[in-house]
């Protein structure tokens, strides 16, 4: 049987969450950098751009308007209010990627985590929490980040708490102390999961194959 067949696999919905600055962006863009059977689930939200950002590849921003319309109109796999800015996932993106055998990673918080949960296959999901080494770590990378005032900064952090209390949610937890680290262990989940026999239609095939072989002696 050709090596295709067998490692035909359903794509993974991988979703990372932290509270802010635990490092999900730092991990996530590696990991799109490092391997191109992962794509980004580009979410639209009505948060301002940050310095440096690029419409269309760190985020669609839109006005309220035009997020209210893609919510009226189910444009949206899931969304949420976070910091006072609504984020959503444009659903059309995400099952063309899936459909073509691609890993979907997705940067959102816990409410569209369980959004994605009781919308999409349980089985699909890949849930990864990132946490900081201390909350003192924490500030100091969202102020060393230096792309938020400093009345963002507190309010980032007000909220870290709710988000860390979310921790027992997801499959996985890491600790982003070592970055390197952290990021083998994020490689390490991916490969793993992508072997997980659920994922792998053809080896079915393949295992009758087998038998028949088997059978044949
Ligand atoms: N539910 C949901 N949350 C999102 C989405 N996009 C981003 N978020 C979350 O919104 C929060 C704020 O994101 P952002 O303003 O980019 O700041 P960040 O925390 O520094 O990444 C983070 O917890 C993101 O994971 C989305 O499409 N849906
Ligand atoms: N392990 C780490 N050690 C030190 N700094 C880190 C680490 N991981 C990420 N950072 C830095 O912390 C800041 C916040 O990271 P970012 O990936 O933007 O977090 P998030 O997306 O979770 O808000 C960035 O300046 C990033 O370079």
């Amino acid at each position: 049987m050709a090596e295709k067949d067998i490692n035909t696999r359903r794509g993974l919905m991988l979703v990372m969450s932290s509270p802010s600055g635990a490092g999900k962006t730092t991990l996530t863009r590696r990991l799109l950098a490092d391997d191109t059977d992962v794509v980004m689930s580009i979410s639209a939200t009505t948060r301002p751009a940050r310095p440096g950002e690029v419409n269309g590849q760190d985020y669609y921003f839109v006005s309220h308007e035009r997020f209210h319309e893609m919510i009226e109109t189910d444009e949206l796999l899931e969304h949420a209010v976070v910091f006072d800015n609504r984020y959503g996932t444009p659903r059309g993106p995400v099952l063309e990627a899936l459909q073509t055998g691609k890993d979907v990673i997705f940067d959102i918080d816990w409410q569209g985590t369980q959004q994605l949960m009781s919308s999409s296959r349980a089985i699909d999901l890949v849930r990864i929490f990132i946490l900081p080494p201390s909350i003192s770590a924490l500030e100091k990378r969202l102020r060393t980040r230096g792309q938020d005032s400093d009345e963002t900064v507190r309010k980032r952090m007000a909220k870290a708490e709710s988000e860390i209390s979310h921790w027992a949610e997801y499959d996985y937890v890491l600790v982003n102390d070592n970055l390197e680290k952290t990021y083998e262990d994020l490689k390490a989940i991916v490969r793993a999961e992508r072997y997980r026999r659920e994922r792998r239609p053809g080896m079915s095939i393949f295992v009758r194959k087998l038998m028949e072989e088997r059978s044949k002696e």
